[in-house]
């Protein structure tokens, strides 16, 4: 097993190249965010755009709308209620991220069901929250992941949900049978982190801690890995999956050295120094 360092993420983040663009860095599009769960797609969204991809769309409730825009103005609004519109920015995007805050009503479900029949397979599609959520309860659902590049972001409850495996026998032996069956990454989230691979290789986080427990954590997670997946393209994505978990959490840990608890609008505002630093 891979323990995941400062290595980790310097073999990934590379110096641009003088002559580019934002087209070069990644189009992102991500979903979800309901009336009760605006800030968990905020978040990711302000993940993605602070992580350096080159474009940012959220598609979630136009209640959100205006807190977004002042978050983070630089990010372009997508109205997940209007399929078409949802469709056309799927089709668009490099990567995209559904989950955060998306809820569990039908509503939400035909959400999913609409991403999940645009998506193609050069793209990344990274499923987080409500979205795994919604996918154990409606397992037919799964069969459009065939084909398709997914990385699956639980925290134990979302993957005793989607693997049936209960928290206390989540052993890496049963839970790489599941996610090999999935064909799909899954970043089983939780104090010391796991990451399986597709080619059954297994990397742990050993860094970070309790000072993180605060909701919109994993929210901001997602938008750091597109970022990465977006953008950085001289790695495998599995190791660029691995740089993603790790500088999460190693932000994280620097911040606790002065603070009780690392809030997700902490570590999201600084991760644009903390990426400069990892170049040198
Ligand atoms: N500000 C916001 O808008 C927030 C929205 N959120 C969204 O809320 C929706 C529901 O997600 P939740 O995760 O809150 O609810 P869930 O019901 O999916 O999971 C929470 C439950 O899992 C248990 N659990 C067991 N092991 C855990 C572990 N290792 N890590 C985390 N929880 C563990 C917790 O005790 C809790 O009872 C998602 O769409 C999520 O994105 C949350 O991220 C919280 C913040
Ligand atoms: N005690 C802890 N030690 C290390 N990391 C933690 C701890 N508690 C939470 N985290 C991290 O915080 C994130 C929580 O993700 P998640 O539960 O999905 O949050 P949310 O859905 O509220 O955004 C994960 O990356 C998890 O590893
Ligand atoms: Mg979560």
């Amino acid at each position: 097993m891979q323990i995941l360092d400062e290595k980790s993420l310097k073999r990934v983040i590379q110096v641009r190249p003088l002559n580019s663009h934002k087209g070069n860095f990644g189009k992102i599009l991500t979903v979800g965010g309901t009336r009760q769960y605006g800030g968990a797609i905020i978040m990711s969204t302000s993940a993605a755009i602070h992580a350096g991809a080159g474009l940012v769309s959220c598609a979630s409730s136009p209640l959100n709308l205006t807190a977004l825009h002042t978050i983070v103005p630089e990010a372009m609004f997508i109205d997940s209620t209007v399929a078409k519109e949802l469709r056309q920015a799927v089709a668009a995007a490099d990567v995209i991220v559904i989950g955060p805050g998306l809820g569990t009503s039908a509503h939400s479900l035909e959400i999913l069901s609409t991403v999940l029949q645009s998506t193609h397979k050069e793209q990344f599609l990274i499923i987080d929250g409500s979205a795994i959520t919604l996918l154990a309860d409606n397992r037919e659902l799964l069969a459009l992941l065939h084909g398709l590049q997914v990385v699956f972001t639980p925290h134990q409850m979302e993957w005793q949900r989607l693997s049936g495996i209960q928290i206390s026998a989540q052993t890496n032996a049963q839970n790489l049978h599941v996610q090999q069956a999935l064909k799909a990454t899954v970043v089983l989230k939780k104090y010391q982190t796991v990451i399986y691979h597709l080619d059954g290789s297994i990397a742990q986080l050993k860094t970070g801690g309790p000072y993180m427990a605060t909701g919109g954590m994993g929210d901001t997670l997602t938008g750091i890995i597109a970022a990465f997946l977006g953008q950085f393209h001289t790695s495998t994505p599995e190791q660029v999956v691995d740089a993603a978990v790790y500088i999460h959490s190693a932000i994280a840990a620097e911040l606790s050295r002065s603070r009780y608890v690392v809030l997700p609008t902490d570590i999201i505002g600084k991760l644009q120094e903390f990426m400069l630093h990892a170049l040198k």
